[in-house]
C-alpha cells in the first residue's frame, strides 16, 4: 500500500474530485461515514463520546462523524475549540447540519472544558493533514487536558499535532491516541518508532480516492500488505526433487553461541530450502549434527570461531552469515575472503555486519546487487553512521543502498526494506514479543532460504520478513507476548506459509 505526503494526499483530494465530479462535502460524507463505520464496530452506544474539533477539515469530520454517530444512538457531545474565526467551507456546512439534539460548545479556555475521566470516549478531531506548524497555546493547553484525562482517544486522521511527514519539532503538543483512523492510505509517520505513544493502535479505512491518481503518484514509501506477498509466493512443482530449491551454506556460530546456529539453520529449513551446509567452528559439530539433522555440517579448523570458507563454494546458491559469530580477527579475515571471491548472493547478519562497518577496506570489497543487509538499529547506525532522527535515519538508509547497491532490512517494530533504488517498504507484521534474543537469527534463515530457492533480493526481503512477522503473530495467539521465544518463530514458520497459500 503506497504511502503519500500530506501535499499529495490533498492532491488525491482534488484529483477525486475531478473525475469523480462530486464536490468535496461529499468526500467529507464518505470519511466521516467510513470513521463511524470503524468506530460502531469498536465502541458500543454506552459510553458517552465527546468530540473535539479543530478548524479545519479535520474538525468538519469530526461535525460529521458526530451527526452520524448521533444517529445510531450514540451520546454525543461537541467542542469547537478556538475562537473558530475562520472555519474551513466544509465545516462549516458540517457544524450547521448538526442535529439540533447536539449544541456545539465553544472551547476558548480549558476551564470550558468538560471533566474527562477514563470511561469516556474521547474522539480528536483537532488537526489532520493539514497542520502546518507545532501546535501550541490554547490548542496544546487542550491537548494536554485530554491526554491527562486518561479517557480513551480515538483519533481521526491523524493524531493531533503530529507532522504526517516529516519532523515534528520538540517543542509541539502531540495527541496521544489510543486509536488512529487513516483514511485510504497509512501515512509515514505512522512507521516511525519514537510515534508509538501518539498513534496508537493504527486503522486504514477506505474513502474511495482515486486509485489512477494513487497508483501514479511517485513516492518512495509503500507499507507490505498480505496482497503483496501473496502474488510472491513460488508455487512448488509436483514433480520436484531437493536440486530446485537450491544450497544454502550458512556461516554461523561461534563458542558459546551455537544456538544462534541452531535457529538460523532451522529457520532455514522450515522456509523451503532444498539443502542446507552449516559451517561452524568445531566445538559446534555434535551440537549442531544433533540439533538439526536435516543440516549437512562442514567443521572449520578453528575450534571456537569460523576462520575459513568452506574448499568449494560452487556447490552452493547463497551464504547466508552472521548469528553468532563474533568479531575475532580470525573471523574477519574469513569475512574478507568471503567479499573479495564469492559471488553468490549473501544475507548478512549481526557480527557480520559489525566486522563489515568497523573496516572501510571491507566496505569498498561489496558487490553490488547481492547483498542483504539484516542489522538492527545499532549494527545500522555502525554500518551507516549516526542519524539526527528518524527521519533522517531513512534518508541515509537510502544514500546507503544506493551508493552499495545493496537491500537493508532495518529490524523493528514495523522492520523497513531498503532498494537500491531507495525505494523503502514498511513490513506491518510482528509484535512485540519477538523483541527477544534470537529473533534475527531466525530472520536471516528465512530470508537465505527464499534466495537460494531463487526468489530476488528484493522478493525474499519482503517475503521473508512478512513470515517471520507473521510467524511470530501465529505464535503470540499460542504462547503470548512474555514468554515467547525465538524457537517459537521456527516452529510456526510452516503455519505461517500456509497462511500465504491457504494450504
Ligand atoms: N483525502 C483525505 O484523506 C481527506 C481528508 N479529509 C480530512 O481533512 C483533513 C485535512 O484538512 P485541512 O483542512 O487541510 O487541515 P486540518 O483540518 O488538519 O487543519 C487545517 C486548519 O488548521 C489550522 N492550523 C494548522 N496548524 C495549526 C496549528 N499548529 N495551530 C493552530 N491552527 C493550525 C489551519 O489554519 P491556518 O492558520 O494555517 O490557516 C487550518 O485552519 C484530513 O486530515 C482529514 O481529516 C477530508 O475530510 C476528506 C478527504
Ligand atoms: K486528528
Amino acid at each position: 500500500m503506497k504511502i503519500l505526503s500530506a501535499v499529495q494526499t490533498r492532491e488525491a483530494d482534488a484529483a477525486t474530485l475531478q473525475y469523480e465530479e462530486i464536490d468535496s462535502l461529499e468526500l467529507m460524507e464518505r470519511a466521516a461515514k467510513a470513521f463511524a463505520c470503524w468506530f460502531e464496530n469498536k465502541f458500543t452506544p454506552q459510553e458517552p463520546v465527546y468530540i473535539f474539533c479543530g478548524p479545519g477539515n479535520n474538525g468538519g469530520d469530526g461535525l460529521a462523524v458526530a451527526r452520524l454517530l448521533s444517529q445510531k444512538q450514540y451520546h454525543v457531545k461537541v467542542f469547537v475549540v478556538g475562537d473558530n474565526q475562520n472555519p474551513s467551507p466544509d465545516h462549516k456546512v458540517n457544524l450547521q447540519r448538526l442535529p439540533q439534539t447536539i449544541v456545539p460548545q465553544t472551547i476558548r479556555s480549558v476551564a470550558e472544558l468538560p471533566p474527562l475521566h477514563k470511561n469516556h470516549c474521547v474522539i480528536d478531531a483537532l488537526f489532520g493533514t493539514g497542520l502546518n506548524r507545532p501546535v501550541t497555546g490554547l490548542f496544546a493547553e487542550v491537548i494536554d487536558c485530554l491526554n491527562y484525562s486518561g479517557a480513551c482517544i480515538t483519533a481521526i486522521d491523524m493524531p493531533s499535532g503530529l507532522y504526517t511527514d516529516s519532523q515534528t519539532p520538540d517543542e509541539a503538543t502531540i495527541v496521544t491516541a489510543h486509536y488512529t483512523v487513516s483514511f485510504e492510505l497509512p501515512k509515514l509517520a505512522f512507521f516511525l518508532p519514537q510515534h508509538e505513544a501518539f498513534v496508537g493502535e493504527w486503522h486504514v479505512v477506505p474513502i474511495g480516492l482515486n486509485p489512477a491518481f494513487v497508483n501514479d503518484a511517485p513516492s518512495d514509501y509503500c507499507s507490505v500488505t498480505i496482497d503483496d506477498v501473496r502474488k510472491l509466493i513460488k508455487p512448488r512443482r509436483k514433480f520436484s526433487h531437493k536440486g530446485l530449491y537450491g544450497h544454502a551454506l550458512l556461516l554461523c556460530g561461534g563458542y558459546g553461541k551455537m544456538g544462534a546456529a541452531v535457529l538460523a539453520a532451522r529457520a532455514c529449513l522450515r522456509s523451503g530450502v532444498g539443502l542446507l551446509t552449516m559451517q561452524v567452528p568445531s566445538s559446534g559439530y555434535t551440537i549442531l549434527q544433533t540439533a538439526v539433522p536435516e543440516a549437512m555440517t562442514l567443521t572449520d579448523n578453528n575450534r571456537k570461531h569460523i576462520s575459513e570458507l568452506p574448499e568449494n563454494m560452487d556447490n552452493y546458491s547463497v551464504v547466508g552469515l552472521g548469528p553468532g559469530m563474533g568479531k575475532e580477527k580470525v573471523t574477519k579475515t574469513a569475512i574478507g575472503q568471503l567479499l573479495a571471491t564469492c559471488t553468490l548472493p549473501m544475507v548478512i547478519d549481526a557480527d557480520a555486519i559489525n566486522i563489515i562497518a568497523s573496516s572501510d577496506k571491507l566496505k569498498a570489497q561489496l558487490p553490488k546487487n547481492r547483498i542483504i543487509f539484516t542489522p538492527h538499529p545499532k549494527e545500522f547506525e555502525r554500518l551507516v553512521g549516526a542519524s539526527k532522527n528518524n527521519y533522517d535515519r531513512l534518508q541515509d538508509m537510502k544514500e546507503f543502498c544506493r551508493e552499495y547497491s545493496c537491500y537493508i532490512c532495518l529490524k523493528g517494530s514495523h522492520t523497513a526494506i531498503c532498494t537500491p533504488e531507495g525505494k523503502v517498504y514498511f513490513n506491518t507484521t510482528g509484535n512485540a514479543g519477538m523483541a527477544t534474543g534470537g529473533t534475527g537469527d531466525v530472520l536471516t534463515g528465512v530470508l537465505t532460504a527464499l534466495v537460494a530457492q531463487g526468489y530476488s533480493l528484493e522478493e525474499a526481503c519482503l517475503l521473508g520478513v512478512y513470515l517471520h512477522g507473521l510467524a511470530g503473530d501465529l505464535a503470540l495467539q499460542k504462547v503470548g507476548e512474555t514468554g515467547m521465544i525465538a524457537s517459537d518463530l521456527t516452529d510456526h514458520l510452516p503455519q505461517a506459509f500456509m497462511t500465504l497459500t491457504n494450504n
